[in-house]
């Protein structure tokens, strides 16, 4: 398998504060990743690095071997992100959102496609006409995604994809991310939600106050700090 995604020596300093201190790991294509760590770790600094919205201060990404920083329009092509943060257009209806977000991609036929993708993704149901304001927050999480997965990037990279969402609604984003991966995309997920990352993920990078402290498969981490689950492996390796 080739690497999707390969990060080496990465640094990002905002100010005085060095967030991201010179991590290395990569992603192969068509596995689930997680970057897994507590709040302020620097996982969202880390996405955005990757998306090309934030500098790298320094070392080097590479998206399916285009390098962030000097063929960023290549690499936008080929990502979508989902913010942790981020919603649809309150006012329009599910439909008329997946329409407009397509016509930034395609026209004609093409644009057809991706609203038919789009909606299909969405799952939905009758409820696609309804105005997004009326929308759960699994119903939204739902059309987001959809949104994202419509252009059909090589890399999704989505930001804390469950975080507020019960049980049901989270299992249910869960199983659309495992779909995603099994039609060939590579899925970067962050979150710090570690019992969730170790049913998805293939592979995780524990990153805690900038640095990256372990990386390997759930099952490998386990067995080499003897741990239960990752919380177990996450609470170990930090106090090495
Ligand atoms: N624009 C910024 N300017 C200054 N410091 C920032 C900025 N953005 C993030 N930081 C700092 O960088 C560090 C990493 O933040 P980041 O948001 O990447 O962490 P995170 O792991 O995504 O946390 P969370 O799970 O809370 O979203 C934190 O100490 C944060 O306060």
């Amino acid at each position: 398998m080739t690497d999707a995604l390969i990060l080496k020596d990465v640094r990002k300093i905002y100010g005085d504060r060095e967030a991201v201190k010179g991590i290395n790991f990569s992603v192969k294509e068509g596995e689930i990743f997680g970057l897994i760590g507590p709040n302020g770790a620097g996982k969202t600094t880390t996405l955005r690095m990757i998306c090309t919205l934030l500098q790298v201060t320094d070392g080097s990404i590479t998206v399916c071997g285009h390098d962030v920083m000097k063929e960023a329009d290549e690499v936008r092509k080929i990502i979508s992100y989902l913010p942790e943060d981020s919603g649809a257009y309150k006012d329009l209806t599910g439909r008329q959102y997946i329409r407009f977000m397509a016509a930034f991609f395609a026209d004609g036929e093409k644009f057809q496609q991706m609203v038919d993708k789009g909606i299909e993704m969405s799952n939905l149901g009758d409820r696609i006409d309804s105005k997004v304001s009326t929308y759960s927050k699994g119903m939204m999480r739902r059309l987001l995604i959809a949104r994202a997965m419509m252009p059909e990037p090589r890399l999704a990279i989505m930001d804390e994809i469950t975080s507020g969402l019960d049980v049901m609604n989270a299992y249910e984003i869960r199983e659309i991310v495992r779909g995603i991966a099994k039609e060939g995309v590579t899925v970067l997920i962050s979150s710090h939600n570690m019992f969730e990352v170790e049913s998805l993920c293939n592979r995780v990078a524990m990153i805690n106050h900038g640095d990256i402290v372990e990386c390997g498969t759930p099952a490998e981490l386990k067995e080499k700090y003897n741990a239960n689950n990752l919380e177990e492996v996450f609470v170990k390796a930090v106090r090495k």
